[in-house]
């Protein structure tokens, strides 16, 4: 008798403070033809309705957190419900890193009214209470505040340009808590550990690493 240990699609989540390498973790795994690959939806945030969510929100957390993280989340759902036929699906992000550190972070830094986190998480239970935002696998690109603030630099997104090495820090003890101490929450699925304060001439050898825990199918049989 055999059972499946997953979902199917196999579906992994790439998580990792701004700047941790994410978009280049997901471009690695395009080569794969069995694997569906998801960025992170920051063109929707940038134009919801002609509206750039994403710099209101950077320009006034307190007025525009709300409405910012209310969008991400249904970004996020459409992306947790997106069939694919391919066997594994890798998102950046998720429902849970938008829930778990950027939202939390808001509540904890009071940009986030006590009425308004209660509708975001509201929708967050109801969202994660069935089986509509699965998850097998999370890779977790840990790396330094210092690491990721000069790439952001370098990156130079016209809304981060005054995001400062502060905010950083706090996000990286978000992802910590969450991901590698968990201490906070729970997490939906076992985390794998990359450093990805790695140069990018070495960082490609490092994500080979992760790949046998991607593709092996975790089929247990029963005798
Ligand atoms: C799920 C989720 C992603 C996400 C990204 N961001 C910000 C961080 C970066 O500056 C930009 C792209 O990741 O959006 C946010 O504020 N809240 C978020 N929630």
């Amino acid at each position: 008798k055999r059972i499946k240990l997953h979902h199917s699609p196999f579906t992994v989540l790439v998580e990792g403070n701004i700047g941790s390498g994410k978009t280049t973790f997901l471009n690695y795994f395009k080569q794969y033809q069995n694997v569906c690959t998801l960025a992170e939806p920051i063109e929707m945030w940038k134009n919801c309705g002609g509206h750039n969510l994403l710099r209101y929100m950077y320009e006034d957390r307190e007025r525009w957190g709300f409405t910012f993280q209310s969008y991400v989340q249904l970004t996020m759902l459409k992306q947790h419900t997106f069939q694919t036929n391919s066997s594994i699906k890798l998102m950046e992000r998720s429902i849970y890193s938008a829930r778990y550190c950027f939202v939390e972070k808001m509540i904890r830094d009071d940009i986030l009214p006590p009425p308004s986190a209660s509708v975001i998480d509201e929708w967050f239970k109801w969202a994660t209470s069935n089986t509509i935002c699965p998850v097998d696998l999370i890779i977790y690109l840990r790396a330094s505040p210092e690491v990721v603030y000069q790439r952001m630099r370098e990156r130079n997104r016209e809304e981060e340009k005054s995001v400062p090495l502060q905010y950083l820090r706090e996000m990286h003890e978000m992802h910590e808590n969450w991901l590698y101490h968990k201490t906070m929450f729970t997490c939906p699925a076992p985390v794998l550990v990359v450093n990805a304060d790695l140069d990018k001439s070495v960082i490609l050898e490092e994500y080979r690493k992760v790949t046998p825990n991607i593709f092996s199918t975790c089929l247990s049989v029963l005798s």
